[in-house]
Parts: C-alpha cells; sequence; structure tokens
C-alpha cells in the first residue's frame, strides 16, 4: 500500500525548520492503519517475540495493536515522572529537544525477546534511549519496526546489528 498519501507533513512544527510527518491522517483511516500493523505483525511473527515495547505517545499507538495481534504483553516507556513504579531512566536526544525516558524495572524480564515499537525514526536519539533500557534489563532486541524513516537524519546508523523494518522513507 502506498502509506505516504495518508501522512501529512506540516512545515515548521514544532519548530521552525521542522517537517513534521502527521500519522493521525493515517490513523484516520481505518484500511490504511489496519494494513501498517498487520505488515508490522507479519515481520514479528517470524521473531518469536515475548514483548513489545513502545516509547511514549507515539510508540503506543503502533506498540499496542501489534502486541494484541501477537497475543503478547506490551511494556511502555515513559518520559520521567509517568510510570508510578521503581524505574531506570536514560538521558537522549531527538530531532527537536532532549528529554528523559524511563521503564519500570520489572517490566523486562532477563532473556526476554523483545520488540520496539514507534511511528517514526528521526536521528534515532528515541530508539537508541529505548534499546539501552531494554537491555539494562537483560531483554535481547530482536527487532525494531516504524512506520516511517527519515533517511535524512541517518537514525539508522544507530540500529548497527539490529533488525529493523520501516514502512515509508522520507
Ligand atoms: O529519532 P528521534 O530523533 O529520537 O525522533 C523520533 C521520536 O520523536 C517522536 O516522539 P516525541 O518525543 O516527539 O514524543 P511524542 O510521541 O510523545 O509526540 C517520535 O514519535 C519518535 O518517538
Ligand atoms: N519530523 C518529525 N515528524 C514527526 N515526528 C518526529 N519526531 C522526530 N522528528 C519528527
Amino acid at each position: 500500500m502506498d502509506y505516504k498519501k495518508y501522512i501529512t507533513v506540516v512545515n515548521d512544527w514544532p519548530k521552525e525548520g521542522i517537517e513534521f510527518k502527521d500519522i493521525t491522517t493515517l490513523m484516520d483511516n481505518g484500511k490504511a492503519f489496519k494494513s501498517a500493523v498487520d505488515e508490522i505483525v507479519d515481520y514479528a511473527d517470524r521473531l518469536n517475540i515475548d514483548v513489545v515495547v513502545g516509547p511514549e505517545a507515539r510508540g503506543f499507538i503502533i506498540g499496542c495493536p501489534v502486541s494484541y495481534a501477537l497475543e503478547v504483553g506490551f511494556a511502555p516507556v515513559r518520559k520521567e515522572g509517568k510510570l508510578p513504579r521503581e524505574v531506570i531512566k536514560v538521558d537522549y536526544g531527538l530531532e527537536y529537544g532532549k528529554d528523559v525516558l524511563t521503564i519500570h524495572k520489572d517490566a523486562i524480564k532477563p532473556g526476554q525477546r523483545v520488540l520496539i515499537t514507534d511511528d517514526l525514526l528521526a536521528t534515532g536519539g528515541t530508539i537508541e534511549a529505548t534499546i539501552n533500557l531494554v537491555e539494562q534489563l537483560g531483554g535481547v532486541v530482536v527487532g525494531c519496526a516504524f512506520l516511517i524513516e527519515l533517511s535524512y537524519l541517518h537514525g539508522r546508523d544507530k540500529l548497527q546489528g539490529y533488525d529493523v523494518l520501516t514502512l515509508m522513507e522520507y
């Protein structure tokens, strides 16, 4: 499917110079959204996943339907101060800022096979931080799946040695 026709590009948002790729217009279209989720589920089916992990907030939008279809759990990675129990944390930078990401300490058991999902790969700061959290807990990242890759920001350079699926490239 040509998913790009469902993405809206918003110039100068959230900051001047950023070309924001808005996935809500893909989510609006039930058939396109289902097809995109199904492609990630097909990819993950052969990876023998134990748990899906997704970073706040758009990683939840992709990761939850994928985990539901795979019949495995979903573990949220959230910005600091949002998770109620004991967490581990990591600082990270992204295309338009920097922040702290956290995960519950008991969200992943050592040796579990993890699929990380997000809507978009830009500089790779968010996925790198998410991988760091999963690996600190002893999880094995066996796949990373995104709807969109901004290849001009070279996020893939941070994913050498990892299996990566992206459905659209800009
Ligand atoms: O590859 P990077 O440069 O790290 O950028 C990609 C990340 O940026 C966006 O999330 P954002 O932090 O804006 O949070 P949101 O999903 O809550 O809007 C996007 O959903 C990715 O998680
Ligand atoms: N250009 C962009 N559009 C949408 N989400 C993003 N996250 C980081 N960069 C982005």
